[in-house]
């Protein structure tokens, strides 16, 4: 490859947990070694990425942990939650990322950022949570965790119910700096799970709010900041659909920005999910026809950068 092309990955659920395996931090090790094997063929082939993960499932069971233990011990607040999220997802990236970079002679640092990312505090988000975390739930279950925690609870896109919170716009990286002056010699995993929600005060101050950034959006933020060439968001699905799960669901190889607003004004991308993805693909490449946004699954992350898979979002 010539020129060196800058790509921000956005690692999905599915990088960090196998629905088969148990909730454990030994099984998500296990998934995340599995991932970085794909992270680190992409970084071998000559790109130079930057890798933001999710953390819905993660904060969600932390925060029950936490407030299913405050009897015995203070529960921990919702952005600090976050950074543990960020703390422990990081390690296992770092940890698995630099064997399997090293098994293919590439010597490179791999580290984690503790990120804030600044919202504001009066964000419609705030008054209307979208956000799914946690585990999954049947509808009655739901039902009875509203009534006793006061939690609320959505259905999201068809796979069961689960607690939803605010998830406003991430505005600012706060170490953007530092992620920039790393980037030509370090792996960066910022941002994790969309990054920890603050607020800025008056003295410039900033202080954690309870939220969850999609880390979609995150990435798509970050991307724009560091001048990526490739916002690379992996999921589930080797490609975007509309008229997802119906009979005449069409999988979709490549959306203009105009396709890609018209299909999302037609409700086809589930809120809470593929519709965060489809707005920060779009947001990244809309009026910057250089840019490129993928969305695809881990598994076909090399073939969908070399043209053969995934659907590509242009403004062309
Ligand atoms: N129109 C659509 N096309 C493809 N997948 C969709 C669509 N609408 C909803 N989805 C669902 O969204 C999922 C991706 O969202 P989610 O699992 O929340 O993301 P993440 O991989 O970041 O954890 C897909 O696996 C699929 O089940
Ligand atoms: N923070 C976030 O968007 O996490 P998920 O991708 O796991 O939902």
């Amino acid at each position: 490859m010539d020129k060196i092309i800058k790509v921000v990955i956005a690692l999905g659920g599915n990088a960090l947990e196998d629905k088969s395996m148990p909730s454990t931090a030994e099984a998500q090790l296990e998934v995340v070694k599995r991932t970085c094997e794909y992270l680190a063929e992409i970084s071998c082939t000559g790109y130079e990425i930057a890798i933001v993960h999710g953390n819905g499932p993660q904060v969600g069971r932390l925060l029950l942990a936490s407030e299913t233990a405050k009897d015995v011990t203070p529960a921990m607040p919702f952005d600090v939650c976050g950074a543990m999220t960020q703390g422990y997802i990081g390690y296992h990236i770092q940890q698995g990322l630099k064997h399997s970079l090293a098994k293919r002679n590439r010597i490179l640092p791999v580290v984690t950022i503790v990120t804030q990312v600044v919202v504001n505090k009066n964000d419609q988000a705030f008054n209307n949570p979208t956000k799914p975390i946690g585990m999954f739930y049947t509808e009655e279950e739901a039902k009875r965790i509203t009534d006793e925690k006061g939690y609320i609870m959505k259905e999201d896109a068809g796979r069961g119910w689960r607690r939803v919170v605010p998830s406003p716009m991430p505005e600012k990286i706060v170490e953007v700096d530092t992620i920039k002056r790393l980037w030509d010699s370090t792996i960066a995993i910022a941002c994790g799970g969309g990054g920890i929600p603050v607020v800025e005060n008056e003295d410039g101050s900033v202080e954690g709010i309870a939220a969850v950034i999609d880390k979609d959006l995150a990435a798509e933020k970050l991307a724009e900041d560091i001048g990526a060439d490739i916002l690379m968001i992996l999921t589930e699905v080797e490609k975007v659909s509309i008229n997802f799960k119906k009979p005449n669901q069409q999988d979709l190889s490549f959306m203009t920005v105009k396709e890609a607003e018209k299909y999302m004004e037609e409700g086809h991308f589930a809120p809470g999910s593929m519709l965060p993805k489809v707005m920060a693909a779009v947001k990244f490449v809309k009026s910057h026809p250089e840019r490129k946004s993928i969305i695809t699954s881990l598994y076909k992350s090399r073939d969908a950068l070399n043209g053969l898979t995934g659907t590509v979002v242009q403004d062309n």
